[in-house]
């Protein structure tokens, strides 16, 4: 199950995200919002990154106007590692380095098309482990610093 929410900003861009994840079968789970009416981002993305951290989904999907204020948000949470992505070197090395659990766009910035495509590389990519769990275990001790 994947999560996936944005703010007013990502509103077109989400719909275009679920209708891909429909077409492949991948299930989902959508946070909202579900209007273009204005919203604030760190609203979305708190129940989002806490359905990816219950477990209740594999890894999330969040989206504003540019990708960074809901990726800030995310990143403040405890367990979360939330990567901003617009290529696709970035999509594919975020989970092969960072295991990334969050995957943000901004809307303003990129296409349906290329989201749809950095987003399957996102899902479709595993961790490589080795050298980098050790920076990542690092990097989420500076959350108990
Ligand atoms: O937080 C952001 C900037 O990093 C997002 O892009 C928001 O979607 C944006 O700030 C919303 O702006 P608006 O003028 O309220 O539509």
């Amino acid at each position: 199950m994947i999560a996936i929410g944005c703010d007013h900003g990502g509103v077109t861009l989400k719909a275009e995200l679920m209708k891909h994840l429909a077409e492949k079968q991948i299930p989902f789970k959508d946070f909202g919002t579900y209007t273009e009416e204005s919203c604030d981002y760190p609203d979305i993305a708190k129940p989002v990154c806490e359905s990816v951290l219950s477990g209740e989904c594999e890894k999330g999907v969040l989206i504003c106007g540019t990708g960074i204020g809901i990726s800030m948000a995310a990143n403040k949470i405890h367990g979360i590692r939330a990567a901003l992505c617009h290529d696709y070197f970035s999509a594919k090395y975020t989970r092969l380095h960072n295991d990334s659990n969050i995957i943000a766009f901004g809307a303003r910035v990129i296409g349906p098309g290329l989201a749809c495509e950095l987003l399957d590389v996102f899902l479709n990519t595993g961790f490589e482990g080795g050298r980098h769990a050790l920076r990542v275990e690092k990097m989420m001790n500076l959350e108990k610093e």
